[in-house]
């Protein structure tokens, strides 16, 4: 069986007003390590598929298994990365990024010197002591990163983590962000809307169409292109080939919606 397992998922909101369909018949599997994006408009249900994924949510149709067990059962450790860095502005990187082990009681000398190497990593060991005002986008997003890998998670779960950064930062995060995960053979999930993005990432690219969410078609990444780093990426000459078909079959959906 595969790491994360995915069968058959479909879910309903019920509201007074009636109900809307989220999710349909969504099967999908990712393998430890694995880098998958799913891809797909706003209003696909991706919010609602990561909330399900994390145990958050219980799906009212459909099984979902990690590492064996389910979601609420698993001890599998997840993590999320979203839009928003969510940094407390009035404490500092290095207090915010130990603000887990600070929450459960567990700060120590060993967690407090692991929360500066992690920062150290991401490029940040010179501003352990400022203040997120202090930071630019892309610096509150790597100590955000940082905060996530403090709690050691197995699953990262990425919410269009670079959508709000400028292109340059959007690049330079992405390279450090897919080797960072790598490194640590973390199994990932992004959502995200930008085809290139899906690509210089992934090993594995889940198209989702909207009204409701379902899986539309699906991508491997060639190896050649896995085992390069995402600006690499988006220089190969078969990067256009493959944004080409994922833009076709996107276009496709939409004049069939
Ligand atoms: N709590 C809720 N109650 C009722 N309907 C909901 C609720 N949450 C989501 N929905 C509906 O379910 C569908 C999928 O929503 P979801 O937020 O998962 O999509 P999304 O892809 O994350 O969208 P976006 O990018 O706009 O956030 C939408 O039609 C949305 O209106």
């Amino acid at each position: 069986m595969a790491y994360l397992s995915i069968d058959d998922i479909s879910h309903q909101y019920f509201t007074k007003q009636g109900y809307t369909k989220a999710l349909q018949s969504i099967s999908l599997t990712v393998e430890e390590g694995e880098f998958v994006s799913l891809l797909g408009p706003s209003g696909c249900g991706k919010s609602t598929l990561l909330s399900i994924i994390s145990g958050l949510l219980q799906p009212t149709e459909g099984t979902i298994y990690i590492n064996g067990t389910s979601p609420n059962q698993s001890d599998t450790k997840i993590g999320y990365m979203l839009q928003q860095d969510y940094l407390f502005p009035w404490k500092t990187i290095h207090e915010n990024v130990l603000l887990g082990p600070h929450i459960s009681g567990k700060i120590s000398s060993e967690l407090k010197q692991k929360a500066i190497h992690t920062l150290e990593e991401m490029g940040l060991g010179k501003v352990l002591t400022s203040h997120p005002s202090q930071l630019s986008g892309g610096m509150r997003q790597r100590a955000a990163l940082a905060r996530t890998l403090m709690n050691d998670p197995q699953i990262l779960l990425l919410d269009e983590p670079f959508s709000a950064l400028d292109y340059q930062t959007k690049l330079k995060l992405e390279n450090l962000v897919s080797t960072t995960l790598h490194r640590y053979n973390k199994t990932s999930i992004l959502v995200t809307h930008d085809i290139g993005e899906a690509i210089a990432m992934s090993d594995t690219i889940y198209l989702l169409a909207a009204n409701p969410g379902s899986v539309a078609a699906t991508f491997k990444v060639p190896h050649y292109l896995q085992e390069i780093t995402p600006f690499e990426a988006r220089q190969h000459p078969e990067f256009n080939a493959l944004f080409q078909d994922i833009w076709k079959e996107l276009n496709d959906l939409e004049s069939s919606s």
